[in-house]
């Protein structure tokens, strides 16, 4: 006969101090980190009220504070005195700081500042950087009757100045000797009024006195003093304290599963129909519905409602939201059902439902604030591939606060990029696109409207046509004969890094068509400028290789502060030097470049094609649109020479199998990236609108349920097709409207190169080992290893070769 065994749950005693335990600790935790920042730390804000003729004095730790200002709106004359050392409270200084200034043309603004000695002042001054070449900062020591000093005169006797004025952004001293020291701001520019932003900072420990004088006004001074915390210390220590926390509460048992007991009888009875393992949980499609998590209970009927399933078959997971109360509570058929009958209410809440949205299955769990950005690994193609073919062709993801519709099967991608081709026309507003894209007004960032078709009509039709591509073939094949000049100095084999060879070729061939100037290889002038140029190519493919957390997790957008201030330093960069090539057309408007096969004006740069633009659309064709379609086009090529590494001739049809099947197994955009101006279905799932659409390229192209052997090279299966797109099978320039444009440049480009070098030359691994063809990390599908090769000049066509030398 049955009997009930009454046994003891081993934990639950020591759990329940652990629960208690853990409850306490999260207000422990914020009492911790507010008692820190209270006694240790000044941050925000101090309202303080002086009477006339008082002092008071603060201890601000160098640690913790970064910088203190005072403001004075009524402009009563408030002092400020810091220290180094703990003064005298007698001590007289006056001590003076100030945000913003204002400096007219040919003139000067300054501070004066007592200063003890041993303190150090760095001082740091912000304006626009066209204005910075025409700032001066100098620090003089003694008294000053400012408004007599000029912008060179500085040093004159009666001033001891302690530096050169300094340009540049920056300046640190030592101070010798206790004194008053002048801070001037002087501006040599004879045009404009500059705006720029003076902070002082002082290294050490600072001992602050704020002062009010005794002019008989008995009425309360209200100060306010503003602390610059050091945010970086504040959230190191959170940082240490939290995983001091999560620590013990991991020690403590407190996170793990089995404390779902909380509040059962400590011990329970253990019938026959109990299971004799542990019920697996069970995966929700998409991490939603948090509001029936918090419940936290467990008794049987809520196991089923924890437990994700159809509130009314009981069998399907739940998978759709009710709108407007936003209800996860049944599948989709069931929901479907209640949509079509009398009663269109939400099983939980019985609001009238308007419609049921259909989510795409996205993978367990999403966590809360990161969502999906845990499965993340380098490279992204590849591990969104893998998530994929678990989950499924049409995925909807969270990379932390973006939602994210990963598609990686022909049909999807055929709905997204025909079928919702409007729909999908957007970009994504990345950092990246703020800062090296005109703030996303640039041919690849510009949201899809007026504006994006101006663009791409121009670029159809100025730039990449075929009769414009046709017109200045010669400079193309010019490039491609300097490369072979240079293969071919050593007759015998002589190793040759094919990286760099391609990607000199493609950068000469783009500034020529773009300036007509060269920067790589033979006859190359203008040093300077040509250093410029590469440097600047060389940041724009470091930068362009790595993420910005703040695209996904908006309150973290201080981390990539670092590399958000190099992306805006390259584009200034990249901006000043596409100026300088666009005066330089304005000023000799035929023959700007070293080359003077533009100089008849039957050929025209694209600068010039622009500026003659511009005479006509002046408002429209303003120089930061044409520089932002300068630096378009070079982007492009940048990228390009990973795809070009092997063989044969344009019209051939073998040699376009060869460019297919490496564009299949290596395309250089893997991930295609949309965003969706409206709500839209794929697959039958509802798209919400304002969601980002990873088409996954290389995971179609690479997909063994279409492709036989995908890994392998074989440019047999493609005999017969014609040009390079096979359905949404293999698609390396993207489709639809916002399609690669350059397609044909890029075409001719790699079919001449390929087509000439191996007529030339004959080629050969540079060692014994197969030619590394790993992926390096990035977005474009880098090679992971240069390609280094042999080669020597074929026999048969050295005196051919000689001919062109
Ligand atoms: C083998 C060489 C190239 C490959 C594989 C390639 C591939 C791509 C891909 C996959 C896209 C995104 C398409 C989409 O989002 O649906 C794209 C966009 C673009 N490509 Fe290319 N491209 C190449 C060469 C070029 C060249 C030579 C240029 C210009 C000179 C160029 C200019 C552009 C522009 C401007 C866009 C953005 C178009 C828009 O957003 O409207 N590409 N390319």
């Amino acid at each position: 006969m049955y009997r009930p065994v009454l046994t003891p749950l081993r934990h639950h005693h020591p759990q329940r101090w652990q629960e208690s335990g853990a409850r306490l600790l999260t207000p422990l935790t914020i009492w911790i980190c507010v008692s820190v920042t209270l006694r240790f730390g000044y941050y925000g804000n101090r309202h303080m009220v002086l009477g006339p003729s008082s002092s008071r004095l603060f201890e601000a730790s160098s640690v913790f504070v970064k910088q203190i200002e005072a403001r004075d709106d009524a402009k009563k004359g408030v002092y400020l005195y810091g220290f180094s050392e703990k003064p005298e409270l007698s001590l007289e200084t006056n001590w003076s700081v100030s945000n913003y200034v204002i400096v007219g043309s040919y003139s000067r603004k300054g501070f004066s500042l007592w200063l003890n000695k041993g303190s150090r002042i760095r001082m740091r001054w912000e304006a626009h950087t066209s204005s910075l070449s025409q700032l001066q900062v100098s620090l003089i020591k003694g008294e000053r009757d400012f408004e007599t000093l000029l912008p060179t005169s500085t040093s004159s006797s009666d001033v001891q100045a302690l530096n050169e004025p300094t340009k540049g952004r920056e300046a640190e001293y030592t101070i010798e000797e206790d004194d008053k020291y002048y801070v001037g701001i002087v501006n040599a520019n004879p045009r404009s009024i500059i705006m720029c932003r003076l902070s002082l900072l002082f290294p050490n420990t600072q001992f602050i006195i704020v002062n009010t004088p005794n002019n008989g006004d008995l009425g309360g001074w209200y100060i306010e003093l503003s602390f610059v915390a050091r945010v970086l210390t504040y959230v190191t220590i959170l940082g240490f304290v939290v995983i001091f926390i999560l620590l013990l509460m991991k020690y403590l048992g407190a996170c793990d599963t089995e404390s779902t007991y909380v509040g059962e009888p400590s011990v329970r009875e253990i019938t026959e129909t109990d299971p004799l393992m542990r019920e697996k949980p069970f995966r929700l499609p998409y991490g939603t519905g948090e509001e029936d998590q918090e419940s936290g209970s467990s008794s049987s009927s809520e196991d089923l409602y924890d437990g994700k399933i159809c509130v009314i078959c009981y069998d399907e997971p739940r998978n759709c939201f009710f709108v407007p109360c936003g209800h996860c509570a049944t599948c989709y058929d069931c929901a479907q059902r209640i949509m079509d009958g009398e009663n269109k209410m939400c099983p939980i809440c019985r609001r009238l439902i308007h419609k049921v949205l259909n989510l795409p299955p996205s993978p367990f769990p999403t966590l809360p604030i990161l969502g999906h950005l845990y499965l993340l690994r380098k490279p992204l193609y590849r591990t969104l591939a893998q998530i994929s073919a678990r989950y499924g062709p049409v995925l909807y993801l969270r990379f932390g606060s973006r939602r994210v519709l990963l598609v990686s099967s022909p049909t999807a991608a055929e709905e997204c990029l025909a079928k919702n081709d409007v729909v999908f026309a957007n970009r994504p507003r990345l950092i990246a696109g703020k800062h090296l894209g005109y703030n996303y007004t640039t041919l690849p960032w510009s949201s899809y409207g007026q504006h994006w078709r101006n663009l791409r009509r121009i670029s159809s039709l100025e730039i990449l046509s075929s009769h414009r591509l046709q017109m200045l073939s010669s400079i193309r094949a010019d490039e491609v004969r300097s490369v072979i000049r240079r293969l071919f100095r050593a007759s015998e084999y002589q190793t040759v890094d094919m990286k760099i060879l391609f990607f000199e070729l493609m950068l000469n061939v783009m500034m020529r068509m773009i300036a007509g100037k060269r920067y790589y290889g033979e006859n190359v002038e203008e040093v300077e400028e040509t250093r410029r140029f590469r440097g600047i190519v060389e940041e724009s493919l470091r930068l362009g290789d790595t993420t910005n957390i703040g695209d996904f997790l908006p309150f973290l957008r201080w981390v990539g502060l670092g590399l958000e201030k190099k992306l805006m330093a390259l584009q200034e960069n990249r901006d000043g030097f596409m100026q300088e090539l666009i005066e330089q057309h304005r000023s000799v408007p035929n023959g700007a470049g070293s080359n003077d096969e533009f100089a008849e004006g039957k050929k025209k740069t694209l600068i010039q094609v622009l500026l003659s633009l511009q005479e006509t659309e002046p408002n429209y064709y303003t120089d930061e649109i044409i520089r932002g379609l300068m630096l378009n086009e070079i982007d492009k090529k940048v990228g390009q020479n990973r795809l070009v590494n092997e063989m044969d001739i344009a019209d051939l049809p073998y040699l376009r199998c060869i460019i297919n099947e490496t564009l299949r197994l290596y395309p250089q955009g893997p991930l295609l990236p949309h965003e969706s101006s409206e709500d839209c279905m794929v697959g039958g799932f509802h798209v919400p609108r304002g969601t980002m659409l990873l088409v996954n390229v290389w995971a179609i192209q690479n997909d063994p349920n279409i492709w036989e052997d995908p890994r392998e090279f074989k440019p047999e299966r493609f005999e017969g097709l014609e040009g390079g797109r096979d359905g949404f099978k293999l698609m390396p320039f993207g489709s639809g409207r916002r399609g690669c444009p350059g397609e044909g440049l890029a075409m001719r480009m790699v079919g001449l190169a390929l087509g000439s070098l191996i007529q030339c030359f004959d080629w050969k691994r540079a060692g014994k080992e197969m030619v590394d063809m790993r992926e390096g990390t990035g977005l474009t599908l880098p090679k992971a290893q240069p390609l280094m090769v042999r080669s020597r000049p074929r026999p048969s066509m050295v005196n051919l070769l000689s001919q062109i030398m």
